[in-house]
């Protein structure tokens, strides 16, 4: 663990994770476990938020109770998989602006083809959560940050699901400003760039695609 990459080894959150694994686990058991540990996972994100103090009176006596300062979020999702991780997280931030990056991997040269791009903007003056399940060699999670960056972000921090070293090594060396939060880093790619010992192609597991 340093800095830049967190791992939240929550016990909850690594028990879900285990049974999001197990290759007999159904298409509606794998989106259930994703969005409740997008929730674990969110609580995780924005733990340091700026705090202040709003003066409020309870029944019994004014006080100075804690509130999460000014500053507001937007969520941005890598389509498709990255869905699965929002959805949650809305419920708990609803007032966050969202955007969508369309990407998908060639499966040849590993490399991501954009498809779409629709994002909020005055992302200048926002914490920018960019979430996906999955930061496999990282081609994909550096292309989307490259755009909201692009788009006026600067305080942004990227939400996984699983890392795998490699990912982990080229988001540190193409956005080294972006701290990464994810429940796992496994262990490594396989020579067709998927995460070992991972969990499948999320995307396809979520929305029973293959
Ligand atoms: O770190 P990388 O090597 O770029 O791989 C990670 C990307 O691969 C998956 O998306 P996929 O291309 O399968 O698209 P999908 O979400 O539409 O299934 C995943 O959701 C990431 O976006
Ligand atoms: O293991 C992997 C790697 C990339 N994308 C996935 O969905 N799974
Ligand atoms: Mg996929």
């Amino acid at each position: 663990m340093s800095d830049h990459l967190t791992i939240v080894d929550h016990p909850l959150v690594q028990h879900k994770l285990s049974h999001m694994r197990r290759a007999d686990t159904s298409t509606s058991d794998f989106r259930r476990l994703l969005r409740e540990i997008s929730l674990l996972l969110a609580y995780e994100v924005t733990r340091s938020l700026p705090m202040t103090t709003e003066r409020i009176d309870t029944p019994l006596c004014p006080m100075d109770a804690p509130v999460i300062e000014g500053k507001k979020l937007a969520l941005i999702s890598i389509l498709r998989a990255g869905n699965g991780l929002m959805d949650g997280i809305l419920e708990l931030i609803p007032s966050a602006r969202v955007g969508f990056v369309g990407l998908y991997r060639d499966e040849e040269t590993l490399k991501p083809v954009q498809y779409y791009c629709k994002l909020p903007f005055g992302l200048e003056d926002r914490l920018t959560i960019v979430v996906d399940p999955m930061l496999a060699t990282g081609n994909s999670s550096a292309a989307a940050l490259d755009l909201v960056k692009e788009q006026g972000a600067r305080d942004i921090r990227f939400l996984c699901l699983l890392a795998a070293p490699e990912g982990v090594a080229r988001m540190k060396e193409t956005h080294p400003d972006v701290p990464v939060v994810t429940a796992s880093l496994d262990e490594r790619l396989n020579e067709k760039g998927y995460i070992v010992p991972g969990l499948g192609d999320a995307g396809d597991r979520m929305f029973g695609t293959k």
